[in-house]
C-alpha cells in the first residue's frame, strides 16, 4: 500500500469536527449566547467537495448560508492531548466553507434537535487545496474573506476566535481520539448569508491561498 499524502487529507475519510458560536460577532448576529465552552458538531467525510464541483442546495431549504473557516488539518493523532503540545499535532490548514441549512438549523434549534440536517449533507464543506503548516506561523492572526458574485460578505481574522487552535485541539481530543487526517473547522466570523443556484462564490486567506466555487441546484 501506498502511503497516504496528508495534502490531499480530504481522500483519507476522517472525521471534521466543527467548531459553532466561536466569534462573537457572529454569534451576535444570529442571536445566539457567547459559549463558556466549545459548541461541537460532526459533517461526515462524504460532505466534501473540491474546486471544479459544485456546491449542491439541498432540496430540503430555501436558505442555504455560506460560512468561512480556518479548518485546521491534524498531522499527529492524539487522545486528551495538552494546550502546550496541540500545535505539534497540526500538519497544516485549508480555507473551508461550512455551508449551513440556515432555516432547517433554526427549525432543530427552535425542537432542540441536532443540526445534522443542516450541516452534514453533501457538499456542506468545500475545502481548499492543503496549507502546509510553515505558510501560517500563527493561526492566531490570519484574515479571511468571502465575496459572492463578487460583493464582499464575510472578512475576519481569526483574532477574533473566542477559543484557540491549541484550546479546541485539547478540548476536542479530552473526549474524540484525533486521527491523522481528521479537519477542525474553527468557526465563522460576521456576514453569514444566503446563496442561490448559479452564484458564485470566493474566499481566500490572505495571499496565502483563494477558492472558488459555483452553487447549483440538486436536481433530485
Ligand atoms: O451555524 C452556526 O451559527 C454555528 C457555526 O457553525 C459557526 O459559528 O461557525
Ligand atoms: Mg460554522
Amino acid at each position: 500500500m501506498t502511503a497516504r499524502n496528508i495534502s490531499r487529507f480530504w481522500e483519507w475519510g476522517r472525521k471534521i469536527i466543527c467548531v459553532g458560536r466561536n466569534y462573537a460577532d457572529h454569534a451576535k448576529e444570529l442571536k445566539n449566547a457567547i459559549p463558556k465552552e466549545p459548541v461541537l458538531f460532526l459533517k461526515p467525510p462524504t460532505a466534501y467537495v473540491r474546486e471544479g464541483s459544485p456546491i449542491l442546495v439541498p432540496l430540503y431549504t430555501t436558505n442555504l448560508h455560506h460560512e468561512v473557516e480556518l479548518g485546521v488539518v491534524i498531522g499527529k493523532g492524539g487522545t486528551a492531548i495538552p494546550q502546550s503540545a496541540a500545535m505539534e499535532h497540526v500538519a497544516g490548514y485549508a480555507l473551508c466553507l461550512d455551508m449551513t441549512a440556515r432555516d432547517i438549523q433554526d427549525e432543530c434549534k427552535s425542537k432542540g434537535l441536532p443540526w445534522t440536517m443542516a450541516k452534514a449533507f453533501n457538499t456542506s464543506c468545500p475545502v481548499s487545496e492543503f496549507i502546509p503548516k510553515e505558510r501560517i506561523p500563527d493561526p492566531a492572526k490570519v484574515s479571511l474573506w468571502l465575496k459572492v458574485n463578487n460583493q464582499l460578505r464575510q472578512s475576519g481574522c481569526t483574532s477574533q476566535m473566542i477559543f484557540s487552535v491549541p484550546y479546541l485541539i485539547s478540548y476536542i481530543s479530552d473526549f474524540i481520539t484525533l486521527e491523522e487526517g481528521d479537519l477542525i473547522l474553527t468557526g465563522t466570523p460576521k456576514g453569514v448569508s444566503a446563496v442561490q443556484e448559479h452564484d458564485e462564490l470566493q474566499a481566500g486567506i490572505e495571499d496565502i491561498v483563494t477558492m472558488s466555487f459555483t452553487v447549483d441546484r440538486q436536481d433530485h
